[in-house]
């Protein structure tokens, strides 16, 4: 019989430079397993991803180790391919993990599902992939499994990204600082082919697990194989109730405000009236600039763990 073939991508600069660690010690186990591994690991994320995708027909799996950013990258080698995904979470925020019910800080434990999945039928969970929707600009092409924020919340990225401060707490002093100068977007959205819409709102997500931000779970009931996205709108809130509205997303108490939005959708084009320039982030990282065409892509990636079921599906 001939042995499983894993590749192995771990980010070395995730969680300040500590999943370098990690990824040694799951090469090790997955070894101990005896898996043949290859390190696909690279000095930057674009070199890592071409090493995984030269290597990828070989493959059986691809491993990664690091935070939601590097789960992109992996979530992009093998989308749409037979390859499965293993994630062993060793980032910042682990906001997919959390969303998945993933073990963090646990790498024996995330070693151990993975190999057991191994064995057990394909689960195959959804993708965002987006794209520049400018005519003539350049052709801009990425896949997040997590979140993509086109508003509020990619001005809170990129301030938390520039922070020091370790984990979710630098979100949280992000949401603060940006407040203090937010005001509400001009957008006009496209949602599955339909008429443009004109909407000011406050935040403006397109959801597929609905957490982010270190453990906001802004769609609590957000499921990642149901084919379909969840587009958030926060609308006709001052900024004394946004103040008051992100501590409720921490706690899950936010559904019931009026403003807030969810809406089902599988394709939409967003921009902005106003004119101006605004990068969407989209798991943790910096994506193409507004306007952007975003779209579910139908259960495409194969991963390497089981996922809850389905509200409602418990047996009495
Ligand atoms: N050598 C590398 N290999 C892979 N990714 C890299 C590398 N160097 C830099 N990166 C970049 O680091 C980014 C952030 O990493 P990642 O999201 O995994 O960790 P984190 O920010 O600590 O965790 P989280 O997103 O969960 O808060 C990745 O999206 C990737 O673009």
């Amino acid at each position: 019989m001939s042995r499983l073939r894993v590749g192995l991508l771990t980010n070395p600069t995730a969680a300040s430079g500590t999943a370098h660690r990690v990824g040694r010690h799951v090469a090790h186990l997955l070894r101990l397993a005896g898996i043949s591994v290859v390190d696909v690991s690279g000095p930057t994320a674009h070199i890592a991803h071409a090493r995984a995708v030269v290597l990828r027909d070989t493959l059986t799996a691809l491993v990664v180790v690091g935070g939601d950013g590097t789960i992109s990258l992996g979530a992009d080698v093998v989308a749409g391919t037979p390859v499965r995904l293993g994630v062993v979470p060793a980032g910042s925020g682990n906001d997919f993990a959390r969303a998945l019910d993933l073990p963090v800080g646990a790498p024996e434990e995330s070693v151990r599902r993975i190999l057991q999945a191994m064995s057990r039928p394909v689960v195959a969970i959804d993708a965002i992939e987006i794209s520049s929707a400018l005519e003539d600009g350049p052709p801009s092409r990425s896949l997040a499994v997590g979140n993509l924020s086109l508003g509020f919340d990619a001005l809170v990225n990129a301030r938390a990204n520039r922070a020091r401060r370790p984990g979710s707490a630098r979100y949280t002093v992000s949401v603060v600082q940006e407040l203090r100068r937010f005001s509400p977007i001009p957008y006009w959205i496209e949602v599955d082919g339909g008429e443009r819409e004109e909407v000011d709102a406050s935040l403006l997500t397109l959801c597929n697990t609905g957490v982010f931000g270190g453990g906001m779970r802004l769609v609590p009931d957000a499921r990642v194989d149901d084919g379909a996205l969840r587009l958030v709108t926060l609308a006709g809130l001052g900024r004394a109730d946004l103040v008051r509205f992100f501590p409720r997303v921490y706690r899950g108490t936010h559904t019931d405000i009026a403003g807030f939005d969810v809406r089902r959708v599988r394709e939409i084009t967003v921009g902005l009236r106003d004119g101006r320039s605004l990068r969407t982030y989209a798991d943790g990282d910096p994506r193409a600039l507004l306007p952007v065409t975003a779209r579910v892509l139908p259960g495409a990636v194969r991963i390497l763990t089981e996922l809850r079921a389905p509200a409602g599906s418990a047996c009495p």
